[in-house]
């Protein structure tokens, strides 16, 4: 049967990168979206931004939505203080099983919890499931219509404190207007945007990061 492209981009971490060692991970995605097949993953210079908003906050507790691949998943575990912890949801049976390899690959089990399920399932459940009281960043990559009625699940069951940090991926392409619109008239909120380009392309798109004021 037809490989799909999730099986062959970790083949090409399989082959390309170096067991236990997440940036190799990160270099061989990056290589094979480039070179070989485009996919969407933040990608190296979106995921430049993101990194330097990790080392930023400096989280205990993550939560990421869509984990597709495992491609950000890696990068922002790879940051991650000892002892924290990255929760990433992904419903989709076949990615979350590449995911899995990939963040295998990378070494980063430890930190990291896939969970296998829908967002809007999970959301309710996190704290009770996972003994989490809030996230210090929440990194949004999945359907797009979702981040805003996924923000204000996340906001109705006390999963933020003030500080907390929601960084969007692919605010302008494929875009999120509603989400953007909320988080940037919203006085709950101080926003940012971090202007870039889709991955692997020349196309404008960029992160938005917004801090929950409580
Ligand atoms: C809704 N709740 C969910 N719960 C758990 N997992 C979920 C949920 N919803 C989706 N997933 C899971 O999260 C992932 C979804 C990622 C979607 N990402 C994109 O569409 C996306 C698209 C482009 C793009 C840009 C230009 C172009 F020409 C073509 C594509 C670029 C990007 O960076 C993206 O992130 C996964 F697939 C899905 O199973
Ligand atoms: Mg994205």
């Amino acid at each position: 049967t037809q490989s799909t492209r999730p099986q062959r981009l970790l083949s090409a971490v399989q082959k390309n990168a170096t067991r236990g060692d997440p940036r190799s991970v990160v270099k061989a995605i990056d290589h094979f979206c480039r070179h070989k097949e485009w996919a969407m993953n933040v990608g190296d210079e979106k995921g430049c931004i993101l990194d330097s908003v990790v080392t930023e906050v400096n989280p205990h507790t993550v939560l990421e939505l869509g984990t597709y691949c495992g491609y950000s998943t890696v990068r922002i575990a790879s940051l991650l203080p000892p002892h924290a912890k990255l929760i990433t949801l992904e419903f989709n049976p076949d990615y979350a099983a590449v995911a899995r390899q990939v963040i295998a690959w990378a070494g980063l089990e430890e930190k990291v919890q896939l969970v296998e399920g829908a967002s809007s399932d999970w959301i309710p459940k996190l704290k009770e499931q996972f003994g989490i009281q809030t996230f210090d960043l929440v990194f949004l990559d999945h359907w797009k219509d979702r981040y805003l009625p996924d923000t204000k699940l996340i906001e109705e069951f006390g999963l933020l404190r003030k500080g907390s940090v929601l960084l969007a991926d692919n605010v302008i392409c494929p875009g999120t207007p509603d989400y953007l619109e909320y988080v940037r008239s919203s006085p709950q909120y101080k926003s940012q945007y971090f202007k870039s380009h889709l991955e692997y392309t020349k196309v404008e798109d960029g992160l938005e990061k917004s801090v929950f004021l409580g």
